[in-house]
Order: structure tokens, then sequence, then C-alpha cells
């Protein structure tokens, strides 16, 4: 981090994530993607934890692995090496999951993936059904869940009738369905246009405060990951290591007026520069 940037995270009162505990932890990660062609390095000893009630944005270059490594931590992919501990328990045994560990994870990714032909609230609570809770039970917390993530009244909806950043709400409220103690999203405002997307960053961090999930959220917007995140991690490009970890301490919640300031302009140059120094 470079004194700006480190100074602009000192002496903003914002929270501090210290003591929590770790809720999830990157142990030396690495990950080779072999095909009949080649061998792609995509990770390389990735070490990183991520306390809870914390949220993490993670940026990098295009192709530099930010999408492997959220898969890897989801239980999508398997690490080549290295482990990934959730709450104390080991994620990956060799090629298979722990579904214990996976229970405590909710994913969100660019595409919604709704049903067409289930409604609002059947899409978020698909989950519980397939966890095999009773219907009465899994309407009530998805009309919860709706309206948490500002879709009250929409519950009936199909996702035709529902704008961009309205799917993705769907999406969030479906992750949130199973109460995850770790979200894992990977960009997922990323097809919306500026405005939504603001209102979404909003939505996101108000939803995480109420919720007290940690969040780990992908994204190539500088700007979005230092809005969101409580620490901002760069990875190299390929093979992603990682690169800068730079604090951003602003109180919350935050308002979008913050990205106004001088503290937060100076913690982005600071992340454009390392990102720009690596072309
Ligand atoms: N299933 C796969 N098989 C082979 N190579 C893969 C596979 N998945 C990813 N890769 C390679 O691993 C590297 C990292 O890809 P990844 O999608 O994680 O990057 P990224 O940082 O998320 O990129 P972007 O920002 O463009 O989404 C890339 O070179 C990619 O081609």
């Amino acid at each position: 981090m470079t004194e700006t940037a480190a100074e602009v995270s000192r002496g903003k009162g914002g929270r501090s994530m210290a003591h929590s505990p770790v809720k999830i932890a990157i142990e030396r990660v690495s990950k080779d993607f072999t095909t009949r062609k080649a061998t792609t390095h995509a990770l390389q000893d990735i070490d990183l934890q991520v306390r809870s009630g914390e949220l993490v944005s993670l940026i990098g270059r295009s192709g530099c692995g930010k999408t492997t490594l959220l898969r890897i931590m989801a239980g999508l992919v398997p690490p080549s090496s290295g482990n990934v501990v959730v709450g104390g328990k080991q994620l990956w045994n060799g090629p298979a999951v722990e579904t214990s560990v996976i229970r405590q994870l909710g994913v969100v990714f660019q595409d919604p993936n709704l049903f067409p032909w289930f409604d609002v609230v059947d899409n978020i609570a698909l989950p519980l059904k397939l966890r095999g809770v009773g219907k009465s039970e899994r309407r009530r917390r998805a009309t919860e869940l709706a309206e948490l993530v500002g879709l009250g009244g929409f519950g009936g909806s199909y996702p035709r009738e529902l704008s961009g950043g309205m799917r993705q709400r769907v999406a969030i409220a479906r992750a949130l369905s199973c109460d995850p103690e770790l979200l894992l999203m990977d960009e997922p405002f990323g097809a919306l246009d500026a405005l939504t997307r603001e209102r979404m960053n909003l939505e996101l961090q108000r939803i995480a405060l109420a919720t007290e999930a940690t969040v780990v959220f992908v994204t190539h917007d500088i700007s979005e990951a230092v809005f969101l995140g409580d620490r901002v991690v760069q990875l190299t490009p390929r093979p992603g290591r990682i690169e800068d970890i730079s604090e951003v301490s602003f109180a919350r919640p935050r308002d979008i007026d913050v990205q106004t300031t001088a503290e937060f302009g100076a913690i982005v140059r600071h992340l454009r520069h390392a990102l720009e120094g690596e072309m």
C-alpha cells in the first residue's frame, strides 16, 4: 500500500475487523489448468484471510484468475495445491468438497440464472426447496428476503417482467436464502448501467450490514471495489498472485458521495497506478 493510501485508511474511524474470527482462509492456493494443448498457470501461492463480517473486493486485470479464485472458494473448481478453510473446516479434500462447508456459502454470478417459469418467490426459495424446507416456511422466508432486497410487492412477478437490476436482486436474495455466512460474488453488477449499479452497491452494503454476512466481491471496477470493500485485494497478471492489499476505512454505511472525497480519489489512484504498472 502506498503511503497516501495508508494515510487515507488511518484516521477515518472506519470499522476494524482485526478481532473478528477468520471466516475463510486461503492457504498457498495455486491452480493450473491443463488441456491437451497447454498448461495455464492461473494462480500461484495465494494466501488470504477474510474475517467474519468483512467485505473484501478482488480486482486485477482480465485473465489474472479472479473468477478461478472465487470458484475455488465456492467449491466449484479444486485447487491444484493449497487449502481453503471455511469457519475452521477444510473445504477441499483432494477433488472432493466437504458438503457441510458448502452449505455455509452463497454464490452470485454476473448472470442471475433465474428459472423463467418460476416467479420471484419461487426462484428465491429454490435452495430451500432443495433442502427439503416445507412450502409455507420457504415462501415465508423468500417473501421476507424479497423485501430485504427491495422487491416487496414483486413476489409474484416472473423474471421476464423484471429489470436487470431487479433480476440480480432476486439472485442475491436466492443466495441469502440459506443464511450463508459467506457470500461470494463474481461481477454481480457487471451487466448493469452505471446508475443501477450504484444503487445496487448501496443495496449490497445495506444487506451485508443487515445480515452480517462476510462478502468476497470480484469486480473490474476500481471505484466499486473501493466503495464496497473494507479491503481491496489486487492480483497480478497470470499467474495471479497477491500484488497489493489496500485498506478502506470509511465508516459504514457509506454514502455514494464518499466517492467525491479526496481520500476516496487517492485510494482509486493508488490502485489504478498499481494496475497500470503491470502493463
Ligand atoms: N476451465 C478452464 N480451462 C482452461 N483454462 C482456464 C479455465 N478457466 C480459466 N482458465 C484460464 O485461467 C486464467 C484465469 O481465468 P479467470 O477467468 O479466472 O480470470 P479473470 O481474472 O476472472 O478474468 P476476467 O476478468 O476476464 O473475467 C485465464 O488464462 C483462463 O484462460
